[in-house]
């Protein structure tokens, strides 16, 4: 298996869960003791360098990404060659004794930059989805599985879900949320430069971190934000941010010739994500970008907020396709490059 570069996409995987009585287990999973947390996270193959919390949720920074734990909700993203999907049975298994009971789950991931340097059941989407599909419990019986095209066949959108119960109209919802997924390639090179650390600069992860998330202007995308920052060395930067019960993450991997970044975050429909777009492209100022927004409820005009933000920046979108999803609700994948680029 030969390894040419760092795999900066990442895997995602979110699982909801419910107990029989809620307001028995106000903190529910995040009463998971941190014994338990490492060995799911051993699973998968990363550990944690770094944590916050609020009133709302707990946020880790990974060797591998990401990890949020809401007390009926898990995110984690992980990249590299981490087995993210080795995590469900362990989860399964703590979230039971905590009272709980798997509901709905949503896997998510790009297309990899060395996909033959990805181990079992990352070898394929195929695979990926053959281990769901065996490893979810029966009762999450609605499912779904599709690839997202794009115009250029190594920018594809990989989706699967399952839930429990009968899929409805969310509109009925107080208020459109969506998550947003946005994956980068081709960093210009000197803003990736920022992410490099110098040689025995004498600081922690921690410190070189934070001057890393003033220099770039990473925390001018949301000043309200609690930011939780990580700077690996030789390079390669991390951070999650919180905001009530919203979350916000950011992976850089600024290596020439693999170089990667990804920002994913939660929003209302109803809030201008005009700034936020236009902020992490002037911080990347990527060759491709794609956006994935997932949201409860179908709003007709999400790719065009998107396209009205980012296209005067010097992008121009390439692709777009939608589709829907039991209980997760509509995905919108859009895939854009530089003008100078024909794609
Ligand atoms: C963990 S970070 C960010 C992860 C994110 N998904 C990404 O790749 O964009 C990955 C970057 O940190 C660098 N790095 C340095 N030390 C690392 C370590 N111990 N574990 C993981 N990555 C490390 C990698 O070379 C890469 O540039």
């Amino acid at each position: 298996m030969a390894v040419s570069g760092f795999e900066g996409f990442e895997k995602r995987l979110e699982l909801h869960f419910f107990g029989d009585d809620p307001a028995m287990f106000p903190l529910g999973l995040r009463k998971l003791d941190f014994e338990s947390l490492e060995q799911v996270l051993e699973a998968v193959q990363c550990t944690v360098v770094s944590a916050v919390g609020n009133s709302y949720f707990d946020a880790y920074v990974l060797s591998e990404s990401s990890l949020f734990v809401y007390p009926t909700k898990i995110i984690i993203k992980t990249c590299g060659t981490t087995q993210l999907l080795k995590s469900i049975i362990p989860l399964i298994h703590y979230a039971h004794h905590l009272g709980l009971t798997l509901s709905f789950c949503r896997y998510t991931r790009g297309s990899f930059i060395f996909p033959k340097a990805q181990p079992f059941p990352h070898t394929s989407f195929k695979d990926e989805v053959s281990y769901l599909q065996d490893t979810i419990p029966p009762n999450l019986c609605f499912r779904k599985a599709s690839i997202m095209p794009s115009k250029s066949s190594s920018h594809s959108w990989h989706v699967f879900t399952a839930t429990s119960h009968v899929p409805y109209d969310h509109h009925h919802d107080n208020e459109l949320l969506f998550t947003m997924e946005i994956c980068m390639t081709e960093l210009d090179p000197i803003l990736a430069r920022k992410f490099f650390r110098r040689a025995e600069d004498g600081k922690s992860g921690d410190s070189a971190g934070k001057e890393m998330t003033e220099v770039t202007g990473i925390n001018e995308i949301n000043p309200e934000a609690l930011i939780c920052d990580f700077a690996f060395d030789p390079c390669g930067y991390s951070m999650n941010g919180m905001d009530g019960d919203w979350y916000s993450t950011i992976h850089v991997t600024p290596e020439d010739g693999f170089s990667y970044a990804s920002f994913e975050c939660v929003g209302s429909v109803s809030d201008n994500m005009g700034h936020v777009l236009r902020k992490v492209v002037q911080i990347f100022r990527p060759g491709t970008m794609s956006i994935s927004t997932t949201c409860n409820g179908y709003t007709n005009d999400m790719w065009t907020q998107v396209a009205t933000a980012v296209e005067p920046l010097g992008l121009k979108c390439r692709s777009r396709a939608m589709d829907q999803f039991p209980a997760a609700g509509s995905v919108v994948f859009q895939t854009f490059s530089a003008r100078r680029k024909s794609v």
